[in-house]
């Protein structure tokens, strides 16, 4: 195949928006899937990215289009994901192409993520296709979302093709203006190999397979490979492409998007982001690889069982493989014993890696409440990065702490703009900004303490603008606040998994608040169990689990046996998402109480 006819692309857009539902569409036209095999959303290929309708991890296939001018075309195309917690993913599908397509709904306009999306696109010097989505809505207005385009982003939409990715009209233009509009790769296919390794999985045969966009050179199986960064190096069993499925291919040349396996057995050789390179002819340069991300939120994950827990550690190992921007390390509680304090992108990323963990290695698993990290400067002038609220000094050491601030940007229909600025100002929000886009929209610029958006922030600006608002936000810098930790007792002792730093004011609302939710979690056990909150050691509410004498036995009059075992074994069941502290049986649940919480 010629690299002049090859072409490697995104779709981008802000969520919902409809990449997913093209990518479906562009597949059939392409005819990669047979039709019998189609099903909706077919590169979102995880169980839990299926049910829950969204796309978590980017996906690379490859495909062949038959275009009008007689020749064909190989296309490689990266999904992305569209929530603001999976970006990390964005930047690195885009950095394995050249160009990409912006999805933008005829209905909605440009929304918080699509701008996100465009600079992250512009960053990897990215050619881009814009198209409208959903006109067949009777809602959509494709001629004033192509002005919107034109004058927040910059692209000329003259020829932007208006398309309903749903019923499949006009998508059919969208591959042609990929094959006329987007760049062929430029690389060199006689220069010395450099693949960007832009995705990893581990398989149980065959090992790390690394998902590679070869920028330069060519690598076929036998190759000597190298890695870059960590310096490993391996013999090349075999490598190929997916169309989704897995195709084995003789090699992969320069221009290519496809798999190299090497029967790699130690997880910590392949990074993603690291550049491969052939160990007789090196390249000189590894290729740029992304830009670092840091977690934003961090939580304790402990295997309720735990007996459990060197497979908690593997499973996050091999999970991290495919997802680079997790981090996690040894914790223990006193509550919970041994664990892991896991770093997150944000809320979803989280559920998504326990829930991942739980499915794909089987574990049962109790998560501690997320927490930001904080700047805790102690009285004899040193500073602890706390990511841990039951790690913070005492008080009397302490001599100010300072919280992580986000500069949020939030685009609000005009209505809502009073509701959305009485969110922020409740959320401890400092105003900074507030534009016109255009006679409908506005965009509000707040500073916002991170810790504020992670818990509910999302979903309370849905509801307060029933759905019409949209978030993007970056961190700005840390600053000072008046925290304090708040600590939950059961039965006299304190939880240390329970504790939160909180808001000085907030304290009282949440300390009660927090009480009466873990009153109606906790199910009632064989005595009465007094749960409380306090500050430093004082008391701030209190409240009681009544007690109740609950046997499941009262109803088998001696006898049979197996009956018994059953009723038990079911009791058991019951009970698996529970983690005995002292003689109190919490559920997962309490741990994230703090989440759900309504301080008015
Ligand atoms: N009416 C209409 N609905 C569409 C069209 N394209 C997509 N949708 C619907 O919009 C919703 C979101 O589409 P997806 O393709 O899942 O959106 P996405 O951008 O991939 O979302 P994420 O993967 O979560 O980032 C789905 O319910 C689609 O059926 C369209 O052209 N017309």
């Amino acid at each position: 195949m010629d690299q002049k006819n090859i072409r490697n692309f995104s779709i981008i857009a802000h969520i919902d928006h409809g990449k997913s539902t093209l990518a479906d569409r562009i597949l059939e036209l392409t005819d990669t899937v047979e039709k019998r095999e189609m099903k909706d959303q077919i590169l979102d290929s995880m169980d839990l990215e299926r049910e829950r309708g969204i796309t978590i991890k980017l996906n690379a296939v490859q495909l062949i289009y038959h275009a009008k001018d007689g020749q064909d075309y190989v296309f490689h195309l990266i999904d992305t994901p569209g929530h603001v917690d999976f970006s990390y993913e964005v930047s690195r599908s885009l950095a394995a192409c050249d160009g990409a397509v912006l999805v933008v709904d005829a209905a909605q306009g440009v929304q918080a993520q699509t701008l996100a999306n465009v600079y992250l696109a512009l960053e990897n010097d990215l050619e881009i296709l814009p198209v409208l989505n959903k006109v067949d809505l009777p809602s959509a207005q494709p001629d004033v979302v192509k002005e919107e385009i034109e004058n927040l982003i910059g692209l000329d939409c003259s020829d932007a093709v208006e398309i309903s990715a749903k019923s499949g009209l006009h998508v059919d233009q969208v591959l042609e203006q990929i094959v006329h509009k987007l760049p062929a790769p430029k690389g060199n296919n006689d220069a010395p190999l450099q693949a960007l390794v832009f995705d990893s999985l581990y398989d149980s045969y065959r090992g790390v397979i690394a998902f590679i966009s070869v920028k330069n050179g060519t690598i076929k199986p036998k190759d000597k490979i190298r890695f870059m960064a960590t310096g490993a190096e391996y013999e090349v069993i075999d490598v190929g492409v997916r169309t989704p499925k897995e195709v084995i291919k003789s090699e992969l040349v320069t221009g290519e998007v496809g798999w190299v396996s090497a029967a790699i057995k130690n997880i910590e050789d392949v990074r993603v982001g690291d550049t491969i390179t052939k160990v007789e002819q090196p390249c000189e340069v590894a290729l740029h690889g992304y830009r670092e991300m840091n977690p934003m939120v961090y939580c304790g994950l402990y295997p309720v069982d735990n007996a459990r827990y060197d497979d908690l550690k593997e499973a996050l190992s091999k999970l991290k493989l495919n997802d680079a921007s997790l981090r996690f390390e040894p914790e223990t509680s006193q509550a919970l014993g041994f664990g892991f304090r896991c770093g997150f992108l944000g809320l979803l990323h989280m559920d998504v890696v326990e829930e991942r963990l739980e499915r794909e290695y089987n574990l049962d698993l109790i998560a501690t409440s997320p927490s930001v990290i904080y700047h805790v400067y102690k009285t004899d002038g040193t500073m602890l990065e706390i990511d841990n609220p039951a790690a913070l000094p005492p008080t009397q050491n302490i001599d100010h702490i300072e919280e992580p601030y986000v500069r949020a940007e939030i685009m609000v229909p005009k209505d809502y703009v009073g509701a959305m600025m009485d969110l922020c100002q409740k959320k401890r929000g400092e105003y900074i900004d507030l534009q016109v886009i255009d006679d409908l929209r506005m965009n509000m610029v707040y500073e916002l303490p991170l810790s504020e958006i992670i818990y509910d922030f999302f979903d309370k600006m849905k509801s307060y603008t029933k759905g019409y608002a949209s978030l993007d936000y970056h961190f700005s810098g840390y600053k000072t606040s008046a925290l304090v930790k708040m600590d939950i007792l059961l039965n006299g002792q304190i939880i240390d998994a329970l504790s939160t730093i909180v808001f000085k004011d907030f304290a009282y609302n949440r300390g009660n608040a927090m009480t009466i939710k873990l009153k109606d979690i906790i199910p009632k056990q064989q005595f009465e169990i007094p749960v409380q909150a306090a500050i430093g050691g004082k008391i701030i509410a209190r409240t009681n689990i009544k007690a109740l004498r609950k046997n499941v036995l009262a109803k088998c009059y001696g006898g049979d046996i197996s009956r018994k075992k059953k009723l038990l074994e079911k009791q058991k069941e019951g009970k698996k998402r529970m983690k005995k502290v002292g003689s109190v049986e919490i559920p997962q649940e309490a741990f994230m109480a703090v989440l759900s919480m309504d301080d008015q």
